[in-house]
């Protein structure tokens, strides 16, 4: 994990089995992969470790959002599993975000292990305009994708998870240092589903994005591998790099 433009295969599923398989046909393709709350609410820490004990690094993308004692608590349960990327909900405001990067810094101190990159979720992918309208937020997604990555900056967390939509943008804004996630990345031809903000991997990578976090166009494809390592190719090829 490090350079710009780096895959993140989500695993999203409630079989181990399953994750298991995919994450020994992903070695070596991608550069890291993502547990979410389907799988983690269906096997918790044990299915975890798992798929950490495939070697790969761990986004563990839980999106906590709850008051902040609550989330430190969170916070401080899964600091033993040392993912290496952990997302909140900006939305669940600034106090509440710095109570988790507190807790993240504290426990791995305790445990004498490297804390997580704390993340915050800005504005769902599936989500649009007239979305954010329908729950009484006036501001276009891009404006409040702004607002709540200046509010996680403030908290003193690594970065965002925002949409390819807004990578040019953030990275004006935040630098190159500030961690951008970025899920709704569709390969060429690839359904977008759920997602409403998305783009080309090639484009998202090129925009500045650090990580792209994909999932059912590598879990759901014929071979998973085949598709990862396409995707890798096409973001090499648009970085001037060989790969991840
Ligand atoms: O705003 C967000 C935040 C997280 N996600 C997660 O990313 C993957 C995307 O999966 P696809 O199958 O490529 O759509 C999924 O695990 C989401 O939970 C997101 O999509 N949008």
């Amino acid at each position: 994990m490090g350079s710009k433009g780096q895959v993140l295969a989500a695993l999203d599923t409630v079989s181990v089995n399953e994750a298991v398989d995919w994450a020994h046909k992903l070695d070596g393709a991608v550069a890291g992969l993502k547990l979410g709350l389907e799988f983690y609410l269906a096997n918790g820490q044990l299915g975890y470790r798992r798929i950490a004990a495939t070697g790969l690094p761990i986004f563990l993308d839980l999106k906590l959002h709850d008051i902040p004692n609550t989330v430190a608590g969170a916070v401080k349960a899964i600091a033993p599993l040392q993912p290496a990327i952990l997302t909140v909900h900006a939305g669940g405001g600034l106090a509440m975000m710095q109570a988790a990067r507190e807790s993240a810094a504290e426990n791995a101190d305790k445990l004498n292990v490297k804390r997580p990159s704390i993340v915050a979720v800005t504005v769902l992918t599936s989500l649009d305009d007239n979305d954010l309208k329908a729950v009484g937020q006036a501001a276009p997604v891009s404006d409040q994708v702004k607002r709540l990555a200046a509010l996680a900056r403030s908290a003193g967390l690594d970065g965002v998870v925002c949409s390819p939509h807004e990578i040019e943008a953030l990275r004006a804004d935040m630098g190159e240092d500030f961690l951008l996630v970025v899920p709704g990345v569709r390969p060429g031809g690839a359904a977008s589903g759920d997602q409403k903000r998305v783009r080309a991997p090639g484009d998202a990578a090129k925009a500045g994005a650090d990580y792209l976090v994909i999932g059912r166009p590598i879990t759901q494809a014929a071979d998973p591998r085949d598709a990862a390592s396409r995707i890798v190719l096409e973001i090499g090829s648009v970085l001037g790099q060989s790969g991840h």
